[in-house]
């Protein structure tokens, strides 16, 4: 793609699916009150999570902070072990910042959610190395569902733009999680004697 048509591309509205535009009755996000105060790093919600776990030597260790409003921030290094093509990030991999990213996002809402729909533009590639640079934000809600949105910059927060998504959240009880992990790690979660460890491994308020 030459570099007119990046831009052209760079411009273009995500080409969400219907199901990702919010209905007319949806309402705007609320920021919970004890939300992490705006520039504060979330942290990572589990250890062994592959977007921002620290336990996962090949993961993203995906670091996303507190914005304005219901928003969040993250950096992404692109590192050998996520290349797609030579010298490439993965396309999947990059997705998956998206999804870390905007899930994220639940944390400021202090709602439990999973991905329920997620839709990619990879708008350039993303070369090894690259710090990709990801914003996120809910748009709306509407009863369960979470509509929201995130572009993610190579090299800085005004950098090209490489990726963007829209995404629709689903929130559910924390039974969705015990009732389908496998128990293993459910009960290893469950046995941790650090409350605020274990309520975060499953994003429950604490
Ligand atoms: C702890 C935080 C971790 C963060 C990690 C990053 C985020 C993740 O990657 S989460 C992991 C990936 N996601 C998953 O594993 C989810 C798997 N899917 C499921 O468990 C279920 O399909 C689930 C929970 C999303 C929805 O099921 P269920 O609770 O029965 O709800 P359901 O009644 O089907 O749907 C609720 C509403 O959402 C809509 N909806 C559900 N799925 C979709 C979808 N894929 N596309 C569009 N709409 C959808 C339904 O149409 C329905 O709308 P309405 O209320 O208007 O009728």
């Amino acid at each position: 793609m030459s570099n007119d048509n990046r831009q052209e591309a760079a411009a273009r509205p995500p080409s969400g699916s219907a199901s990702l535009i919010p209905p007319p009755d949806a309402t705007a996000p609320v920021r919970h009150p004890d939300a992490p105060a705006p520039g504060e790093l979330l942290g990572s919600h589990y250890e062994h999570c592959f977007g921002c776990g620290g336990l996962q030597p090949h993961g993203l260790h995906l670091e996303a902070r507190a914005r304005e409003g219901v928003r969040v921030t993250a950096e992404f290094t692109v590192r050998p072990a996520h290349q797609g093509a030579p010298g490439l990030a993965h396309g999947g991999v990059l997705a998956t910042a998206l999804d870390e990213t905007l899930g994220s996002l639940n944390w400021l809402l202090r709602v439990i959610a999973v991905t329920g729909r997620l839709e990619t533009d990879f708008v350039r590639p993303v070369p090894v190395d690259s710090v990709l640079h990801l914003d996120a934000e809910v748009n709306a809600v509407a009863g369960r569902k979470i509509y929201c949105s995130a572009v993610g910059r190579i090299g800085s927060p005004e950098g090209p733009v490489a990726v963007r998504a829209s995404a629709l959240f689903i929130e559910v009880k924390v039974d969705h999680f015990i009732d389908n992990g496998r128990s293993e790690e459910i009960q290893a979660v469950m046995a941790d004697p650090d409350q605020v460890r274990r309520t975060r491994a499953f994003e429950v308020n604490p």
